[in-house]
């Protein structure tokens, strides 16, 4: 018997589990394929990849960056793919143009050497697409790891000032100037920055159900929350493991989705504070803190959502709280007047939340604004109706759009019977949220979401 067969082997890191067999980088393939041919959100097909293909720790690290950082840079890499090129690359196949676009991501945005992320990629094309196409990827990734990303964006900038940012930090120009129009020149390039960087998982520990202490303690070590009261930020690993998020007492919550629903519960109101409405409640995450919140002051919270498979989701997030989910039209529900508190979460074009979901910037288009703006001002007006008089409307979007914000509140405002009301509780304690009346939140001043958020007191009777 050799030395090798006589030696023990080492205890394998899961037991009984197999080795994953399937490549990292097949995995991120596979993955990006299901985003552009079968319109798939990655955040949905990943995490099931990897758990499929039993990747775990570094490897399922690896395979998140591939996945998410080509999906996030596709525009840029496509422009630097087709100067390296010399062609439209909507003329190459979407498979062969996939791999290109991995393999590019790991040239300029990774440090992988480049001869090895050239040879993965050809054996990649070679598998995946068609062997008769590896010589056109050898030669093309060979151009692409010629100079490195801030040398591509300098040949291909031409001096307007929009387009080269835009380039640079892998952004749609319509959504640049959309920032831009509300942020300024000045602080656009870190706003659009922001948006490549992977976001920590914030929780929220549900007020009257676990305290953050207790809920920090039990994520072993996550740090309290800058800002809201609740929010306790996750160090690592699955928050489903956790288990007063298993259990219902905590929820995954971006901390300026928090900040906004307890802005909306802290407002200083006269009279009574019994009836609150969420009118756009699904999936429910901020049902599920302003019900705790409803709870510990004794009032209860109406939740209305118009997709059925939502409000089956709210009704999950609001278990135990006094919360009654309608499925419904919210331009069409209650009793005028009959409302204290109404949140209104229109449904908006997320551009707030690009950090989230790689691939949404190159999905969303300006014209998708044409269906939304009117729903958020009819959502927003049957909000102020839903409230009686002297209550409170938050108008809410997890959006900077101008269309979708200030001027939402602004072209609802003319028709009377509201005043603007200044937030203090939440302008107060974060630092550079306050644009004029209004609050707007954004990654990079803030690390949330860029949430906007206005305040409104009836101030008629109809
Ligand atoms: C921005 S999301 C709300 C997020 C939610 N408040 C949360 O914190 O989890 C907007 C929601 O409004 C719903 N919605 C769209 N049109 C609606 C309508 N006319 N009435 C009620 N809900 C609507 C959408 O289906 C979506 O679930």
């Amino acid at each position: 018997m050799s030395d090798n067969r006589s030696r023990k082997r080492a205890p394998r890191r899961d037991d009984d589990a197999p080795r994953p067999t399937v490549n990292p980088r097949r995995i991120a393939f596979d993955a990006i394929r299901a985003v552009t041919a079968d319109n798939a959100y990655a955040n949905i097909v990943l995490p099931r990849m990897i758990n499929e293909t039993g990747h775990t720790g570094r490897d399922a690290g690896l395979i998140t960056e591939l996945t998410y950082g080509t999906l996030r840079s596709l525009g840029t890499l496509e422009r630097i793919l087709a100067a390296a090129s010399g062609r439209d690359v909507r003329e190459l196949q979407q498979d062969l143009l996939d791999a290109l676009c991995l393999g590019a991501y790991q040239l300029l945005y990774m440090r992988i050497p480049a001869h090895a992320a050239v040879a993965t990629t050809v054996s990649l094309v070679k598998a995946a697409v068609s062997p008769r196409v590896s010589g056109l990827a050898n030669a093309v990734l060979r151009k692409v790891a010629a100079k490195d990303l801030d040398q591509w964006c300098e040949d291909l900038a031409t001096g307007d000032r929009l387009h080269d940012l835009s380039l640079r930090h892998a952004h749609p120009e319509w959504i640049a100037r959309e920032f831009e129009a509300v942020l300024g020149p000045e602080e656009l390039a870190p706003a659009l920055a922001a948006d490549n960087v992977a976001p920590p998982v914030h929780l929220c520990a549900k007020p009257g159900r676990i305290t953050k202490g207790d809920l920090s303690r039990e994520t072993r070590g996550g740090l309290h929350g800058q800002y809201s009261p609740y929010a306790v930020y996750l160090p690592g690993g699955d928050p489903g493991r956790i288990r007063a998020v298993a259990t219902g007492l905590a929820h995954v919550q971006d901390e300026g989705s928090q900040l906004v629903a307890v802005a909306l519960a802290e407002a200083p109101l006269e009279g009574p504070d019994a009836a609150w409405v969420d009118l756009c409640a699904g999936p429910g995450g901020k049902t599920g803190l302003l019900g705790a919140l409803a709870a510990e002051r004794g009032a209860r919270l109406d939740a209305v959502e118009v997709q059925p498979h939502r409000a089956e989701l709210v009704a999950k997030a609001a278990k135990g709280l006094p919360v009654t989910v309608h499925t419904g039209d919210g331009r069409l529900f209650g009793e005028p007047g009959s409302a204290d508190r109404v949140l209104v979460d229109a449904p908006c074009s997320g551009l707030g939340a690009l950090r989230r979901r790689p691939e949404a910037r190159w999905r969303k288009q300006r014209s998708d604004l044409d269906a939304l703006v009117p729903l958020q001002r009819e959502l927003l007006a049957a909000g102020l109706r839903l409230a009686r008089k002297g209550g409170l409307v938050a108008y809410v979007t997890c959006s900077p759009v101008l269309d979708e914000t200030s001027e939402a509140v602004e072209s609802v405002l003319k028709a009377g019977g509201a005043e603007l009301v200044r937030p203090d509780w939440l302008l107060d304690r974060v630092p550079d949220s306050a644009r004029g009346d209004f609050v707007q939140l954004w990654p990079h001043r803030h690390g949330t979401d860029a949430m906007f958020m206005a305040l409104l007191r009836k101030t008629g009777n109809r």
